[in-house]
């Protein structure tokens, strides 16, 4: 079984548990109350590269990484230091996330925020907006064809943002396939666990321009950045580096810096 299966499997029994407790219905009602959503094609857009930081406690590939006890306080200082997106890992059992980070980031940060989890029903659509997310993760590695159809179509009518994860060529097929108006190439293999910064210049030429890119995972600092950049990237997805660091808004300045560089308009699609 691979790392992706022994993940979702989780999911789903942690899923099975808060269906029992919170109805369909009841999250539609919650999320009717939420806060409109923010567009999150537009918040990845426009000049320069985008930084998106995510609030992630541990992962599969590096266990424990840091225990932040105040999410909301450290999306604040990602969101001071100018990220454009808060990413917020939702998964318990592997990541140490819950939707109580997604609550109290949504309820201290202006930007839109995405939740990162595995989805694999619109319940957990339907959970993210009720939470206030504006954006979601959608993996194509750990979806069917029509079920990644469905989900984006869901996901779009209820106004949240799909950023369609993809791995290699032909889930970039199944993507655009399947209506992406942003894709995410993610570095870290699933399988083994290992990132392989080659991913994103590799795959990334295979992507229609009108689509947003972002490259996820392994940026260490500035120069990662800029080489995403240089490669066609639109945005970054930075986790463990930001939240091992010893100063996230200073870290997150940097990287927002280097990524409003006149000098990497040029080429950009
Ligand atoms: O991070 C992991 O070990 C991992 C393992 C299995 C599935 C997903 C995983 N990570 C999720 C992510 O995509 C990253 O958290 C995100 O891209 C940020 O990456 P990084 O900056 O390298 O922490």
């Amino acid at each position: 079984m691979s790392v992706l299966d022994e993940i979702i499997d989780g999911v789903r029994a942690d899923l099975a548990e808060r269906q029992a407790r919170v109805s369909l219905d009841e999250l539609k009602e919650r999320a009717a109350k939420a806060r409109p959503a923010k567009d999150g094609v537009a918040a990845l857009r426009g000049d320069g590269v985008k930084v998106i930081c995510e609030v992630k406690r541990s992962s599969p590939s590096k266990g424990a990484l840091a225990a932040i006890a105040d999410p909301a306080g450290l999306a604040a200082d990602y969101e001071a230091g100018g990220a454009a997106v808060i990413s917020v890992l939702t998964e318990e059992r592997r990541f140490g996330g819950s939707l109580a980070d997604l609550d109290s980031v949504r309820a201290r940060v202006d930007i839109p925020v995405l939740r990162k989890d595995f989805i694999v029903t619109s319940y957990q659509l339907w959970e993210a907006r009720a939470h206030g997310a504006d954006l979601v993760l959608l993996i194509v590695a750990a979806l069917e064809q029509p079920a990644l159809e469905s989900l984006i179509e869901r996901a779009e009518s209820i106004g949240l943002t799909p950023l369609v994860e993809v791995h290699d060529e032909d889930e970039v097929e199944r993507a655009v396939d399947a209506g992406a108006k942003v894709i995410g190439v993610n570095a870290r293999n699933l399988k083994t666990l290992e990132v392989d910064r080659g991913t994103f210049e590799r795959i990334a030429p295979e992507i229609p321009a009108h689509i947003v890119k972002v490259a996820e995972s392994g940026v260490r600092g500035p120069h990662d950045l800029i080489a995403y950049a240089n490669e066609g990237a639109d945005a970054v997805l930075v986790g463990e580096s930001l939240v091992t660091g010893r100063d996230p808004k200073t870290a997150v300045s940097d990287l927002v810096a280097a990524g409003e560089h006149p000098a990497l308009r040029h080429g950009r699609g």
